[in-house]
């Protein structure tokens, strides 16, 4: 489960500070912008139900919703493979949504795609319940070689390096997720 991880405000400081800012606020707001007119395109008139992968989506999620103008349920998921490390190990389910899927659109939203074993996870389940289709949208993808073969998310607003990116939603050992820009840690934090 859960590892604790203890910082100092002062090393979290010292993070943000080594770290290597790679979107800035201002490109966030334009790749959300283009994540809903993107969205809107394809899923207007699907009534979709939007789920929230816990905890990475809560930022870009609530910021996504904003710019979608029509009619559609939210709900979430909490699933989780970093357990506030750098490194990703199982998909661990801690919530399932409630709301059935049968036959419902699906949006999954999270903050970052990297090798895939959570969307896959997720997708996987989604369809298992009966969901009529399933799409993805995720604020930051990191193309790497250890992708889960063929998967890709259907929306993607920012490119990331293969680094381990935090801010926008995203942690860094269970902090700075409040950040209002993309970072890469410096190497010698990503421990
Ligand atoms: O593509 P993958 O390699 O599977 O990684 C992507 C997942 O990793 C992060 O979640 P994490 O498990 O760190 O939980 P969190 O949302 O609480 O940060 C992120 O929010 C994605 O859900
Ligand atoms: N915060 C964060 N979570 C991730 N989950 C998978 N990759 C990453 C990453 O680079 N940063």
């Amino acid at each position: 489960m859960t590892q604790g991880v203890e910082l100092t405000a002062e090393q979290l400081a010292g993070v943000l500070e080594r770290a290597e800012c790679l979107h800035d606020a201002d490109a966030i707001e334009a790749a959300l912008n283009r994540l809903g007119e993107q969205i809107t395109a394809v899923m207007a008139d699907t009534r979709p139900l939007v789920l929230g992968v816990m905890t990475g989506a809560i930022v870009p999620m609530g910021r996504l919703l904003n710019r979608l103008d029509f009619p559609l349920e939210i709900d979430y998921i909490h699933a989780t493979r970093y357990h506030k490390t750098t490194t990703g190990r199982e998909l661990v389910w801690l919530a399932r949504p409630q709301t059935p899927l049968r036959d419902r659109h699906v949006l999954i939203v999270d903050d970052i795609l990297d090798e895939g074993h959570t969307f896959r996870g997720l997708i996987d389940e989604c369809l298992e319940h009966g969901a009529a289709s399933v799409h993805t949208a995720v604020l930051a993808d990191k193309p790497n070689a250890g992708r889960v073969p063929g998967l890709a998310a259907d929306f993607v607003g920012l490119t990331v390096p293969e680094r381990y990116v935090f801010g926008a939603g995203m942690d860094y050992k269970g902090y700075l997720r409040n950040v209002d820009a993309i970072y890469a840690a410096d190497p010698a934090d990503e421990d």
